[in-house]
């Protein structure tokens, strides 16, 4: 069963569509940074997956089917056929699972920080366990710290906060219920059937989905290149907005200029 996921629809309405999801423990916000680049060209819609933000909080476990299947049940709904789509992480995952599930109707792909097989089991079972049973301030330190590198955490603290909160104000079971899908997920069968052109964006510094992840997306994606930017740990469209924000539009100008291959 799909929910009904919260979204945020921006830009012309004839304009080609970017669909943005975002990372475990975030929401529609994490986006912030690109949207002034992007809402001028692009009909952008994002969303809070389920579990997260204001969109519906059904008890967990989820699956990366189900996130993914929340997000062509939106599009459906806006009248959306075709759409290029960038995730960050959990994002990726989804756009992974999307683009191999409904290849015809993804136009380019943007693959950040993120992995078609992320372990251990153990680490996602700890961390739904202590969301369900501790709440979300037991976590907040820790995966922060994974978030952004030393420097960042040194010269824009006010960024550090602004992601503390968001993920402290994540609901435990939602947060517990993706940690699951992420724990079941195996995407590396699906990778062959995407056929839209992919960005693969690594961080340099991320230490939860570091650039050899993306190399191996690289290597099965038929049509996929890397960029790895400097500095930058987990959410680096947070960390370097503007390298980040160069290499997506990069990539997605043949959208713009009519010619998506
Ligand atoms: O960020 C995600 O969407 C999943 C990976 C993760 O949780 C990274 C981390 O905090 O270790």
């Amino acid at each position: 069963m799909t929910v009904e996921l919260h979204h945020v629809v921006e830009g012309p309405a004839d304009a080609p569509v970017l669909v943005l999801s975002s990372s475990l423990g975030t929401t529609h916000r994490m986006w912030d940074p690109q949207v002034p680049a992007l809402r001028e060209r692009f009909r952008l819609v994002r969303y809070d997956h389920r579990g997260h933000g204001s969109s519906p909080v059904p008890p967990g476990p989820y699956s990366i089917a189900e996130l993914g299947q929340d997000v062509l049940a939106m599009l459906d709904g806006l009248g959306v056929e075709r759409f290029s789509f960038c995730g960050l992480s959990l994002g990726g995952m989804v756009g992974m699972w999307v683009a191999s599930e409904v290849p015809e109707r993804v136009e380019r792909l943007v693959l950040c920080c993120t992995s078609a097989l992320l372990g251990p089991r153990e680490l996602w079972d700890e961390r739904a366990r202590v969301a369900r049973s501790e709440g979300m301030e037991a976590l907040v330190e820790g995966v922060v710290e994974r978030w952004f590198t030393p420097a960042l955490h040194q010269e824009r603290p006010e960024d550090v906060e602004r992601a503390k909160r968001m993920l402290a104000a994540t609901p435990p079971e939602g947060y517990a219920g993706c940690c699951e899908a992420i724990r079941e997920m195996d995407l590396r069968d699906r990778l062959g059937r995407i056929q839209a052109p992919t960005l693969v964006i690594s961080g340099s510094d991320d230490p939860a989905t570091p650039p050899e992840h993306g190399e191996r997306l690289r290597e099965a994606i038929p049509e996929a290149r890397t960029v790895v930017i400097e500095r930058a740990a987990h959410l680096a469209n947070i960390e370097r907005p503007e390298p980040f924000a160069r290499a997506l539009l990069e990539h997605l100008s043949p959208v713009l200029e009519g010619r998506s291959s």
